[in-house]
């Protein structure tokens, strides 16, 4: 009796996932909404007339105000000093804000010829909504990953963040199934306005997560060595970018993760122009990385906890990288086939490199400046999902335009990815390079990043 009394919420498993799948609801949403206008590329220059430069542009917005405006700085502070339920809820408003900013903008403004800011309007307000909505997703990223420390500290905790990273992913993989077909069906802004709804759900579903949390807060004496041990603060900040691991790993991430999403953003209409598949079934492909994500990085990353081997993984998914990237670049390989292979090669590097190297940051640092460490690694990962995109739409459309079409009355570009891919390809060597001189600071440093994390 006295037992049960004392139970925390936390330490009821069906308590602790509920929440986590509550949760993580928001971040299905969030990583759908993400992803949804990047498999319509082709459609927005049909119907929009947005040039790839646009795109481009627009794609990076996601990036923008957390690169130039520090926003991911500014999140952790929020989240340490109002903690995760007002955190939580600020970021799924502001994802659900933007998201109707971005919605209005296509639906409104939708190929306006007016101007803002030497931008169209219809662009520049979409990538506004878009700028602000991925404060919130990031935002709410390192809340997600605050809030699974506290109610899975000493219990499940790197099962709950694979989970919660699995889950998300199948936002991806369903943004990119369904956008064209939805799209072709309904109207080119059905997809988003889908994501719009979705959110909304998100936000309610947070909203339901934070009743949880106050009971479980209300419940005797919580276990809080997570909270001011998380706390941002900025002599942890000096602490992380002093340590020589801090760079390697957040220059991995940026330049590895450079070479999946904005990759990804592009690959539909890689998918449609190079190898010929049909437009409705493209997005699929361009979102089979996620769906291989989903199944394989619980399992690599239980791999990981038992043989470890961490530092070699993260070098041998690298060279995937530059493998599938290289392949792709290739002019004259054309069949339908050999993409999608390359696509589930793509996915399998796309599951070793983040389980080997999550788990890697909490081997190099400390409990306490775990928070910072994470947060500025997404913020300097952010800079890639600014730049790249902005760099790819603006090389396809000044040196990659081979031609045009016109499908159902609507122009669109015809485009040679060459260059494009093999800017990705020298992206992916400079990230098997950093793979090469993470391993040899772990030898130097002792990291252990090599060591399995279970003991045997
Ligand atoms: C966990 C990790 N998340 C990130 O890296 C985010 N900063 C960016 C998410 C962008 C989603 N298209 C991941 O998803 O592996």
């Amino acid at each position: 009796m006295n037992q049960t009394s004392n139970q925390k919420l936390n330490d009821k498993t069906w308590a602790r996932w509920s929440a986590l799948f509550v949760v993580a609801f928001t971040m299905m949403a969030a990583y759908y909404v993400n992803d949804i206008m990047a498999p319509l590329k082709s459609m927005l220059e049909g119907e929009l007339h947005w040039t790839s430069g646009e795109f481009g542009f627009f794609t990076g917005a996601y990036s923008f105000l957390n690169v130039f405006l520090l926003m991911l700085i500014w999140g952790g502070l929020i989240l340490d000093k109002f903690g995760i339920r007002f955190t939580g809820m600020l970021s799924a408003i502001l994802m659900v804000g933007g998201t109707i900013c971005e919605y209005a903008a296509i639906t409104r403004f939708g190929g306006t010829e007016e101007m803002l800011f030497g931008y169209k309007l219809d662009v520049f307000m979409a990538s506004a909504g878009y700028s602000v909505f991925g404060v919130g997703a990031e935002v709410a990223g390192i809340t997600v990953t605050k809030i699974i420390a506290k109610w899975f500290h000493g219990k499940e905790m790197a099962l709950a963040m694979g989970v919660q990273v699995a889950l998300a992913r199948v936002g991806s993989q369903v943004a990119y199934a369904v956008a064209i077909p939805v799209a072709k069906n309904w109207h080119l802004d059905t997809p988003l306005l889908i994501g719009a709804i979705l959110l909304v759900g998100g936000l309610v579903s947070f909203l339901c997560f934070t009743f949880m949390d106050r009971k479980l807060d209300r419940q005797v004496t919580i276990d809080t060595s997570c909270g001011d041990d998380e706390k941002f603060s900025f002599k942890d900040v000096v602490a992380v970018v002093s340590n020589p691991g801090f760079w390697l790993i957040a220059l991995l991430c940026v330049l590895f993760y450079s070479c999946v999403f904005p990759f990804q953003k592009f690959a539909t209409e890689l998918m449609v122009t190079k190898y010929n598949v049909s437009e409705d079934i493209a997005g699929t492909f361009a979102g089979l990385p996620a769906l291989g994500a989903l199944f394989l990085t619980p399992v690599f990353g239980g791999m990981i906890d038992r043989r470890g081997k961490a530092a070699s993984i993260m070098m041998l998914g690298a060279f995937m990288l530059i493998c599938v990237h290289a392949i792709y670049a290739i002019p004259f390989i054309h069949a339908s086939w050999v993409a999608i292979i390359l696509m589930i090669i793509l996915g399998i590097a796309f599951s070793l490199v983040p389980s080997a190297m999550w788990p890697s940051v909490a081997k190099i640092f400390p409990v306490k400046q775990l928070g910072t460490a994470y947060a500025l690694i997404f913020f300097i990962q952010n800079i890639g999902l600014w730049g790249i995109p902005a760099l790819i739409g603006s090389v396809l459309e000044n040196y990659c335009i081979t031609g045009q079409e016109v499908v159902n009355g609507k122009t669109t570009n015809l485009y040679d990815y060459t260059l494009p891919m093999c800017i990705f390809t020298g992206i992916a060597i400079l990230s098997l390079l950093v793979a090469f001189l993470l391993k040899s600071a772990d030898k130097q440093y002792g990291y252990g990043l090599e060591k399995a994390n279970l003991k045997k």
